[in-house]
């Protein structure tokens, strides 16, 4: 079967300088990575790379990003614009923030979904309160009508995710997508996009600092230091059986993990 992303040596430089190094990794369908290091190791540039938004500073330098056996670092922006929303998708670790203060979710969300598809308001507000029940959103149609600070933290976030799986993307690229909820809330977040998964079988790559997450969520952890990977395999085996000094290194900042209190250290 062939990988849906596939990473092969990948080199990522801003302003001529290397970010990250020498990447490889695959993810399937349906599958789930989870990306941990430090903070400046590099996770984000590499999921921005994927969509090809590393800026005017960025470049990949070496190696090929495949999608869906496409090459996307020879993409040009137009190509790369018919990939992003309805194949690729992105969340956020701050989705209120993303979303315009001035214009209520459900203009928002009607705009977007114009860009890539003929679809009348009442369908688009139908298929929105539908998937936002799936994440969690009970009152739909009051939360279409509200202005982004009219909404909680939890509900902002939810409301990312909403849009970017509105149109059933095969791979969600999630920044930190939980670290800037409360607990109770992250931990709801991580099973409802667990659901979004079973139901779409979209593949996800999770940028985190939280091993927590890693541990519910993930099938594959890359572990990152200094733009150079680690260690990278099987969540069950990294997570307990750690080979690399680094990764033992960030299980022990996680107190008392193990596999029976992963859950309950799914936390910020
Ligand atoms: N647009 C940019 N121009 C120049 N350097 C950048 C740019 N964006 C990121 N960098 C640098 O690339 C390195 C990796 O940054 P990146 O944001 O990928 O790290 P990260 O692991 O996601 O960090 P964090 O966990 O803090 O979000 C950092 O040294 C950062 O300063």
């Amino acid at each position: 079967m062939e990988a849906l992303l596939k990473l092969d040596h990948v080199t990522i430089c801003y302003n001529g300088e290397p970010v990250v190094q020498d990447i490889n990794l695959e993810l399937n369908k349906g599958e789930i990575l989870g990306v941990v290091g430090e903070s400046g190791s590099g996770k984000s540039t590499i999921i921005k790379a994927v969509m090809g938004l590393l800026g005017n500073e960025g470049m990949v330098t070496e190696g090929d990003i495949w999608y869906m056996g496409r090459n996307v670092v020879d993409m040009s922006e137009k190509e790369l614009r018919t990939l992003l929303g309805p194949e690729i998708a992105m969340v956020f670790q701050d989705s209120g923030a993303a979303l315009c203060p001035i214009r209520t979710v459900g203009d928002q969300i009607y705009e977007s979904m114009r860009e890539h598809e003929k679809i009348s308001r009442r369908e688009c507000e139908e298929r929105t309160i539908e998937m936002m029940e799936k994440i969690g959103l009970k009152d739909g149609r009051r939360v279409l009508r509200s202005y982004p600070f009219e909404l909680s933290g939890g509900m902002n976030q939810r409301v990312g995710i909403c849009i970017s799986m509105l149109q059933h993307p095969s791979l969600l690229l999630a920044d930190e997508p939980t670290s800037a909820l409360d607990v109770i809330v992250q931990k709801q977040v991580v099973e409802e996009m667990l659901l979004l998964r079973q139901e779409y079988h979209t593949a996800m790559i999770i940028v985190t600092h939280n091993i927590g997450v890693v541990g519910k969520m993930a099938d594959k952890v890359l572990v990152l230091k200094n733009g150079k990977v680690m260690e990278y395999g099987d969540t069950r085996q990294i997570l307990d059986d750690p080979q690399d000094p680094y990764t033992k290194e960030l299980m022990n900042s996680v107190p008392r993990l193990n596999r029976g209190k992963l859950e309950s250290i799914c936390t910020g």
